[in-house]
């Protein structure tokens, strides 16, 4: 063969090649979608050309600025933007993600801070997760739920014995503001350290000041090996604000569906409301009331339908929530307080007066409430506590009375002491949650009146002395008192000759 030959046989064969494949050849088009930013102002966008974009699907902006298409009108769409929209302009290209906002889980986020999109916000590096899920969840169905039957202890004497919160409850913190509403989450986060619940706090729109002494006491404490902080501050983009708590629940449910119990602080949901207002005046949907949006109440119902106590079937976990909301004056029958209140399983007021007077933590025990907590609460509490509370309210009527010095008969003189004693038992210094154990002999030394003879400037110290009564509890007496069964008598009279001896240096010592 010459070599002419040789070169058009070669040829031939690669074009046979060529046909071959070009036969089996099927295109395929994927067409993409670009729009086109319109305008820009106050964290929102308005976007064209993309008409086939879902509610809520992650739009993509240069520079890699994320939004959630939020208003989908016939010409345009309203795009709430997640991150910081100085370097965006009219005409920027926008394209479609085919997906919606979502958050990385996993064990590796406790201990650390990150912001609502994930990214870490501590400096230490990149956070290992395996997992994504969505910042928008269907809360669990009815029937995979169960009664909530365990309680959350908050170590914090006002709240275990008289408003006690269960695992898979919803309990709203109130007040106005530096009432201590922060310092009652943040105990309550401390006395987990040992009770195998894992916490989530969500800082929503908070002062940089304020969330590093959070950061801080909880370092401190060694309470951010369990606890993961989501957080926002007041200068980042609403858009942000307003996923902060969505993200943060999605966080706690996965833990939760891992069977885990979960703690989640939502500090506050009033900054949320007003991010969410902000949003809804710039994307001109009408306001209503105090001239928030129409769904108010439903961003923050679907969002606290989501704590649960799961049943055996899925998994026995639990997700607790405290949100917070600050009041103004007082006012706990404004537009987001009221609604917070019927959305939740109980409240704790926090109440400026109380706080004024040095009791603290300042809960005002008359207007608040848990609703389901009792149920959970650990017997030993409610047969110490029960009339704790009815005792509280008779001294606090009385003692109006009393200050206008008018002249008191002997019972009434003895129900304004021992209402002293409660008030001065219930008081507690911040950053110390006291055990049960503990909470329990003091509660049994106010229910048997021992510590109404002692003056009450010397009550923190008789209490710190029974205290140490509490730690060096034999262990029949700890398990009998803390397992749910009454105190035998022969027990009961042990810890009352004790606890009279303990306090005998204190009576009437001026
Ligand atoms: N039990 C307590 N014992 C001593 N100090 C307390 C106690 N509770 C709160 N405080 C103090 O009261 C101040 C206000 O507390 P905190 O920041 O918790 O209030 P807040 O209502 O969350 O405030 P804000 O309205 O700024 O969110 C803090 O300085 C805190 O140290």
């Amino acid at each position: 063969m010459s070599n002419n030959e040789f070169i058009r046989t070669k040829v031939t064969d690669i074009f046979d090649v060529i046909n071959k494949d070009a036969n089996e050849y099927i295109p395929s088009f994927e067409a993409e979608e670009t729009g086109t930013v319109i305008s820009v102002s106050s964290g929102i966008a308005r976007v064209s050309g993309l008409p086939h974009a879902g509610y809520e699907e992650l739009l993509r902006f240069p520079n890699n600025l994320y939004g959630i298409a939020f208003n989908l009108d016939a010409t345009e769409i309203g795009v709430v933007l997640l991150g910081e929209d100085k370097n965006l302009r009219t005409g920027d290209p926008v394209s479609r993600t085919g997906r919606v906002t979502d958050v990385p889980v996993g064990n590796g986020l406790l201990g650390r801070v990150i912001n609502p999109l994930g990214e870490p916000q501590d400096g230490k590096g990149s956070v290992a997760v395996t997992k994504r899920l969505p910042i928008e969840r269907p809360a669990p169905a009815i029937m995979q739920r169960a009664p909530v039957a365990t309680p959350l202890q908050t170590g914090l004497k006002v709240v275990d014995a008289l408003i006690p919160v269960g695992r898979g409850q919803r309990e709203l913190i109130l007040g106005d503001r530096q009432t201590g509403k922060t310092t009652i989450a943040l105990d309550t986060i401390l006395n987990q350290h040992d009770k195998n619940v894992l916490c989530v706090y969500c800082a929503i729109g908070q002062q940089a000041a304020s969330l590093a002494k959070v950061v801080a006491a909880l370092n401190e404490h060694n309470a951010m090996e369990y606890t993961v902080i989501v957080a926002t501050e007041g200068n980042n983009p609403p858009g942000l604000l307003y996923i902060a708590p969505y993200a943060a629940t999605s966080i706690a449910e996965y833990f939760m569906e891992q069977g885990r119990d979960v703690l989640i602080i939502y500090d506050d949901l009033t900054n949320h409301a007003r991010a969410y207002r902000e949003l809804s005046l710039l994307l001109r949907r009408p306001p209503g009331r105090e001239a928030f949006p129409g769904d108010i109440f439903y961003i923050h119902s679907r969002l606290l339908e989501r704590s649960t106590q799961l049943n055996d079937e899925n998994g026995g976990g639990s997700l607790t929530a405290l949100p917070i909301i600050e009041t103004e004056a007082q006012n706990i029958s404004a537009y987001i307080p009221t609604n917070l209140i019927s959305i939740t399983d109980g409240q704790l007021y926090l109440s400026p007066k109380l706080f004024d007077m040095s009791v603290l933590p300042a809960v005002d025990i008359g207007r608040s409430v848990s609703r389901v907590g009792g149920k959970a609460q650990l017997k030993a509490y409610r047969k110490l506590a029960g009339n704790l509370k009815l005792e509280y309210a008779q001294f606090e009527e009385l003692e109006t009375f009393a200050r206008f010095g008018m002249h008191m008969d002997v019972n009434t003189q003895k129900i304004i002491e021992h209402g002293k004693r409660i008030r001065e038992c219930l008081k507690q210094p911040e950053m110390q949650p006291l055990p049960v154990m503990e909470q329990l002999i003091i509660l049994l030394a106010l229910s048997k009146e021992l510590l109404d003879d002692v003056p009450e400037a010397k009550i923190p110290a008789a209490e710190k002395a029974l205290q140490q009564l509490a730690d060096n509890m034999p262990d029949s007496i700890v398990d009998e008192w803390i397992g749910q069964s009454a105190l035998s008598p022969e027990h009961e009279n042990y810890l009352l000759n004790s606890m009279t001896k303990i306090l005998e240096p204190f009576y009437n010592i001026q």
